[in-house]
């Protein structure tokens, strides 16, 4: 028997409105315990509701959604009651009272998805849509919750089961004559033409995942370079201690900006040098790994201390910054490294960090913007979609020569797409999923 589960759909705190949502096959029942009968269903109806004691809890807004067609698949309550903190206390105590419980992260998601009400990936789109703090993203969770990927990967899917019964009918009834070049010839396309689709898919230079996750930023360069100094004025806050001692920084020190529409996560680093003691040590460990992970390096030099050498330009890539800055102190003109942008600035007296901004901004658009959200929103979806491709490829390399084999490989990429979109069950993966939810969603 499934339980029927509450909790708060609407934001915690005070406020004009709050929504209790209640699902399962006890919602009616305790709808009509609290408000004295059920109201007709998808119309709103103002009602009392009552404790079991008879007092008084609210006058609210009830909304019946009797099953299948709610947001659950299952029979949906809504209480739209006054957003104060007492009243949803009285309210979840008078829900716990019919025998509900509150819900765990993710909860009605999932028997949305246990309904069939949405795929494992329009699962994910949802929570990123309420997740969503730029347009960017908002627009990607929105196409991803209408089931452009879903619908996408289950095209695949379903090609594949085709090919897979190919192969079979070939192991089972082998036609002497034309095996092994018919099997060949009839499933080798499909597979090259999947292949070469799943390759473009992933060849997105990570674009949807930047755009939910954010880019990253290491802003890197020897002690005393300003690092810093500009980690403060991006952020426009004091987030990173600056001071004349070289070797301020230590731990990486990340902050959060919204650039262009898109969220930028810029990281302060240790100064690059021998270090002093251990701390410091790790201090340039962690910068060298950050600098090495980071989507793109902005290196700063101090051009009244330093010209700058072969040593720091080479970690940087194509696509990378240099900011030759404390031009307030010297003046510079020195060659960077092919592909490699770079500005003269001076985070002192800010001068030359507008034109850094705005090639910044550029940058961004160019990198993650397009006309379309690009459809792969997620590490867990890139890896799923690199075991497919990688098993199509093997299956296509054993398909003249053994075809029980490229059999077993075609399966496996059917269950990787399968496990994209919940096709297969696997509790841990949805279990792993849902988790990221949180409660009353
Ligand atoms: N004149 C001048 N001084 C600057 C400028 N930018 C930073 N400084 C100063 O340079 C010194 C070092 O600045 P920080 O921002 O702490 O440098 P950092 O690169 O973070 O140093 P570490 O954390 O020690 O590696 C401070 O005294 C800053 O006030 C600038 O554009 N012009
Ligand atoms: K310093
Ligand atoms: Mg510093």
């Amino acid at each position: 028997m499934t339980d029927t589960i509450f909790a708060l759909a609407s934001g915690a705190g005070r406020a004009g409105v709050a929504i209790v949502r209640v699902s399962g096959p006890d919602a009616g029942p305790a709808l009509a315990a609290l408000a004295g009968s059920l109201p007709e269903p998808r119309r709103a109806a103002l009602r009392s509701l009552n404790a079991r004691d008879g007092s008084l809890i609210d006058r609210a807004l009830l909304l019946w959604f009797p099953a299948p067609q709610s947001f659950t698949g299952e029979d949906v309550a809504e209480f739209h009651v006054h957003g104060g903190p007492a009243v949803i206390e009285a309210l979840s105590e008078a829900l716990i009272a019919e025998g509900l419980r509150p819900a765990e992260p993710g909860e009605f998601s999932r028997r949305a998805f246990a309904h069939g009400q949405m795929d494992l990936t329009e699962a994910e789109g949802l929570a990123d849509l309420i997740d969503a703090e730029t347009q960017t993203q908002r627009q990607q969770a929105l196409a991803q919750m209408g089931g452009a990927l879903g619908s996408l990967y289950g095209e695949w899917r379903d090609a594949l089961i085709d090919t897979l019964a190919a192969i079979e009918g070939e192991i089972d009834f082998p036609d002497e004559d034309d095996v092994p070049e018919g099997l060949s010839e009839r499933a080798g396309p499909p597979l090259e033409t999947l292949c070469a689709s799943m390759r473009a898919h992933l060849a997105d230079n990570h674009r949807g995942e930047r755009v939910r996750d954010g880019f990253t930023i290491a802003v890197i360069g020897a002690p005393n370079a300003g690092k810093s100094s500009f980690i403060n004025y991006m952020a426009q806050r004091d987030a990173a201690i600056v001071s004349d001692i070289p070797g301020t920084t230590r731990d990486i020190i990340e902050v959060r900006l919204i650039r262009a529409g898109f969220v930028v996560y810029m990281a302060d680093t240790a100064g690059l040098r021998e270090a002093s003691d251990v701390i410091e040590a790790e201090g340039v460990r962690r910068a060298l790994a950050r600098a090495e992970s980071a989507d793109m390096r902005c290196l700063m030099i101090d051009v009244s201390r330093e010209t700058p050498d072969e040593a720091a330009f080479a970690m940087l890539r194509p696509g990378d910054v240099v900011l030759l800055n404390k031009t307030d102190l010297a003046s510079v003109d020195a060659p960077v490294p092919e592909g490699v942008a770079a500005f003269p600035v001076s985070v002192k007296t800010a001068s030359g960090l507008d034109a850094f901004n705005a090639w910044l901004d550029r940058e961004l658009v160019t990198r993650l913007g397009g006309a379309e959200a690009a459809p792969l929103s997620r590490a867990r979806h890139r890896e799923l979609v690199q075991r497919a491709l990688a098993s199509l490829e093997e299956a296509l390399s054993l398909l003249s020569s053994r075809p029980e084999l490229a059999g077993a490989e075609v399966n496996r990429a059917i269950r990787a797409l399968g496990e994209l979109t919940g096709a297969v069950d696997i509790e841990d993966v949805l279990d792993r999923v849902f988790s990221q939810f949180c409660i009353g969603k």
